[in-house]
């Protein structure tokens, strides 16, 4: 069982306000981080899973946050989800460090201490790397590099700002240290993927330098370091940027369908295909994803028949790609351009979904689909909105894609449009919870995919 760190608040002296407690104070901060994923349910509470100390004034800690449970269609969701936090404790937190502030502790082992992200300070930064250079153990946690690499010391830290499911640093635009936020048991795709394509020799993904992980409560992958791409820009800055100038984007376009088919065969290698994939199951849990999604998002409901029609074309059609492992979550902001090159980050899957969900095989389609949606998505970025250079550049991905890959997913017709639905209902979802703002560009495809032939 969990230790939980609160004791039950007490008053502090002469006011009704209870004493803030350490896990009272992460429970009110814990929902305002942009990667926390259960902005859409209130925390109840907040329970200690491993903490300890990274290294002075600095400790790592597991927590556990649990939601009130809300039974969905299909089955009820996880009470909750665990976190990894690097706390700063201090005395007094200097001025530039304002930012980061958590809050102060007034009662339990850190009373009377300031306690900070301890991201946001550079000195922990520099620690870390410094602590991911010398492979070992501390407490629970075991730090390992890539045999024969030697990571240089000294490389200044930058905390990125990036709107992102984690948190990163770079340093010294050398290496780019990833800490998975929400943490899941078993090993995490963006440590094995990328690792088993750069043994095959796959040049498309910065491979692992460096990472560390848990063995407490249970084991788990809590960050990995990788070479940084200095002059790389990703996908969705350069398709807004074609889309403003006016410029056309195919041959960006063709040679991401080119990249990616090849990513996809070298995934085929690294982990074999199991057998073909089945289509009647991968429907069945499309509709379970499709009620559940419209249990916490009720505009889908006038929509569901037309959707489940698309999912029902899927469980009749016997052909497709074999099931392989894939990169799960898709999209114009996990690939980077550098040179004439496009290179692919992020081997997560979507971030909501169980880990062993995300590392099973699955039809290459689904990261297909995942890239359509996302000129879409793109397309919509601007008034009028731009559908024909959507379409053109889904025309010239496929192209790029077939001409490696040996199959074209156009022609795939019924497979291709369940996966671009049910990418549509996840996305849904997703902005529901993290950009309400976002939600009309996804429902917009909801509309046309609703409809036969639309
Ligand atoms: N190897 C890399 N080189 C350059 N930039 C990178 C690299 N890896 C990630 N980034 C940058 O960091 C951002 C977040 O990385 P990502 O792995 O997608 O994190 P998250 O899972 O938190 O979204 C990317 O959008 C990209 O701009
Ligand atoms: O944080 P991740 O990059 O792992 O992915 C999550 O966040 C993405 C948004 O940042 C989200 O992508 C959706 O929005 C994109 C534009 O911001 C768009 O290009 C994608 O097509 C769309 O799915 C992604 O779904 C989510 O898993």
């Amino acid at each position: 069982m969990p230790k939980t760190i609160t004791p039950r608040p007490r008053a502090a002296a002469g006011t009704d306000r209870p004493l803030a407690s350490l896990s009272g104070l992460l429970r009110e901060w814990l929902p305002l981080q942009r990667w926390f994923a259960g902005k859409d349910r209130p925390v109840t509470d907040l329970s200690l899973l491993s903490m300890s100390e990274l290294f002075p004034g600095c400790l790592h800690l597991l927590v556990h946050a649990s939601h009130a449970p809300v039974p969905t269609p299909g089955g009820t969701p996880p009470p909750g989800d665990c976190y990894q936090l690097l706390l700063g404790v201090r005395e007094h937190l200097a001025p530039r460090l304002e930012r980061a502030y958590v809050g102060r502790v007034e009662e339990g082992a850190f009373a009377g201490l300031a306690v900070y992200d301890a991201l946001q300070d550079p000195r922990s930064a520099h620690l870390l790397l410094e602590r991911l250079r010398q492979p070992g153990t501390t407490g629970p946690l075991h730090f390992e590099t890539t045999p024969g690499v030697r990571l240089p010391g000294g490389l200044p830290p930058r905390l990125l700002d990036a709107e992102q499911s984690n948190s990163s640093i770079v340093y010294g635009d050398a290496y780019i240290l990833k800490l998975f936020r929400r943490i899941q048991p078993g090993v995490n795709p963006d440590l094995e993927v990328p690792g088993a394509l750069a043994a095959q020799g796959c040049a498309r993904v910065p491979a692992p330098v460096a990472w560390f992980s848990t063995t407490a409560p249970r084991p788990a992958t809590l960050g990995v370091l990788q070479p940084f791409l200095p002059d790389a820009t990703d996908g969705w800055t350069l398709a807004l940027r074609a889309l403003g100038t006016g410029d056309d984007f195919t041959a960006e376009a063709g040679e991401l369908g080119r990249a990616m088919a090849e990513v996809h065969l070298s995934l085929a290698e690294a982990f074999p295909p199991a057998g073909p994939g089945e289509n009647g199951r991968t429907a069945e849990a499309m509709c379970a994803r499709l009620d559940a999604a419209t249990h916490a998002v009720p505009a889908l409901r006038p929509f569901v028949p037309g959707l489940r029609a698309a999912f029902g074309a899927l469980a009749t059609c016997d052909t497709g790609p074999p099931a392989q492992r894939i990169h799960g979550d898709l999209h114009l902001g996990q690939v980077l351009r550098a040179g004439r090159d496009w290179f692919v980050i992020d081997f997560e899957g979507e971030p909501s979904r169980p880990l062993a969900e995300r590392r099973a095989a699955q039809s290459p389609v689904r990261d297909v689909a995942g890239m359509l949606r996302s000129f879409d998505y793109a397309a919509r970025q601007r008034r009028p909105w731009r559908p024909e250079w959507a379409r053109r550049c889904r025309e010239a991905f496929c192209a790029g894609y077939a001409a490696r890959a040996g199959w074209d997913p156009r022609k795939k017709h019924a497979l291709l449009r369940a996966h671009e639905t049910d990418r549509a209902v996840y996305e849904v979802l997703y902005e529901a919870r993290h950009r309400p703002d976002w939600l009309p560009v996804p429902m917009a495809a909801i509309q046309r995919l609703a409809v036969w032939g639309g």
